[in-house]
């Protein structure tokens, strides 16, 4: 066992099924950390240095829940972290003490069928950090095995904690066979949105729509990809008017006719039912919708545009072995993903943080809490820490 020694109260950030959100103390214990007890085979113990709040953290927040996955009692939030390893099992070797690592939030059995046909994104058994009853990582320091958490290098561990949504987008992208040169649509502007944007743009395709309905996200979009081409969806609207304009933005206002190009592949970063529509109405025959967003558990969509066009409809649950090719993309400079951060906090005051990542008026893309004041000035300072 090899370990550093810890100071500061283990505090996490909690929701319960009343939708309060508060700060109390959580598992392990200092004292626990620091005579080494509780740690089991294989695990580590980590100082989170970094997390982002996903849509998803303040959905269980204010919802309580995200279809079947329901918040029964305290709950711990956050599944998007990296930090420093403080602590590890005698039978790790590939850790040790001080190392930098982005945590992969999901503990599998690796016995079930999903597990040993390599797509461990849908094992049975999988434990999620942060998917009740499951505790997330928004706390000081977790206790995690150590082969779900990956060596960053001397990445930042902001950087390192954007490692979690970008992996949900390459999953996607992978997945949804994106070729260079593929004009592509993009739903959705949130941090999802923009990230599919940033990958799809290093994966080729060409040109990129994306739209919204909030016009700072595509002012956002277009100051993060010049070139991108915006289109904001206007409430009201019918699925087959917006696939219209969408297509006019794709051909950069030359028109929507028959002759115009369409998307070949659109990657659905809402959930909401009138976008997939949109995005099933714009693309080409033969094309492609790729759904990341997640939605209500119904919804109606044109069955028959999808049946007559030959257009293939796919989904995204989270991701598998996504890790090590995100590291290499970040580290390589191919994908950058610090200006998404756009507001950060110490865990000291994650009420605030939530508050600012759940209103819309914040102009917050991500938001990410620290586990200190100090990684937050020099964070902002654009500082390494
Ligand atoms: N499949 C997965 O494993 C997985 C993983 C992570 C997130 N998600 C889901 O992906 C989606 C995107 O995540 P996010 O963090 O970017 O969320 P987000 O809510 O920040 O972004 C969604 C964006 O869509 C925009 N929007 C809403 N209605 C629209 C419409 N009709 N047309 C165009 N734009 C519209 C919103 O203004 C917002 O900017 C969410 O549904 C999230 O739950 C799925
Ligand atoms: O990034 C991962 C996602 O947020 C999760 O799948 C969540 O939506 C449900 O557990
Ligand atoms: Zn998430
Ligand atoms: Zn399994």
């Amino acid at each position: 066992m090899s370990s550093a020694t810890v100071t500061k109260t283990n505090i996490g950030v909690y929701t319960n099924p009343k939708h309060d959100l508060w700060i109390a103390e959580s598992n392990p214990t200092v004292e626990d950390i620091n005579a080494g007890k509780g740690l089991k085979a294989g695990e580590v113990t980590i100082e989170v240095r970094s997390t982002g709040i996903c849509g998803s953290d303040v959905h269980f927040w204010h919802a309580g829940c995200i279809g079947p996955m329901i918040v029964t009692g305290d709950h711990v939030l956050g599944h998007e972290s990296a930090g420093q390893i403080l602590a590890v099992a005698p039978d790790v070797t590939h850790l040790k003490v001080g190392d930098r690592v982005a945590v992969e939030p999901n503990v599998i059995c690796n016995a079930c069928e999903p597990c040993l046909a390599g797509r461990y994104n849908g094992c049975v058994n999988v434990a999620f950090l942060s998917t009740p009853p499951v505790d997330g990582l928004l706390r000081r320091y977790v206790n995690h095995p150590a082969v779900w958490c990956h060596k960053i290098g001397d990445m930042s561990y902001e950087d390192g904690a954007m490692l979690e949504p970008l992996s949900v987008s390459l999953a996607a992208i992978e997945r949804s066979g994106l070729r260079l040169g593929d004009p592509l649509l993009i739903t959705g502007a949130g941090p999802i949105g923009l990230i599919s944007l940033l990958s799809a743009r290093a994966a080729g395709a060409c040109p990129i729509v994306i739209t919204d309905i909030d016009e700072g996200r595509l002012a956002f979009a277009k100051s993060l990809v010049p070139e991108v081409r915006t289109y904001k969806v206007e409430i009201g609207k019918s699925a087959e008017e917006c696939a219209d304009g969408i297509i006019n933005a794709l051909n950069d206002g030359q028109g929507s006719g028959p002759d115009a190009l369409r998307p070949k592949l659109a990657l659905e970063c809402t959930g909401v039912e009138s976008s997939v529509n949109s995005a099933i109405w714009s693309v080409k025959f033969g094309g492609k919708v790729f759904v990341i967003g997640v939605g209500k558990n119904e919804m109606t969509i044109p069955f028959m545009r999808l049946s007559t066009q030959e257009i293939d409809l796919q989904y995204q649950y989270r991701y598998c072995n996504t890790w090590p090719r995100a590291i290499r993309l970040v580290q390589n400079g191919v994908i950058d993903l610090h200006k998404l951060v756009t507001h950060r906090y110490s865990i000291e005051d994650a009420l605030k943080a939530f508050e600012t990542a759940a209103n819309p008026k914040t102009g917050a893309i991500k938001v990410q809490i620290m586990s200190s004041e100090e990684d937050v000035k020099a964070a902002t300072a654009g500082q390494k820490f």
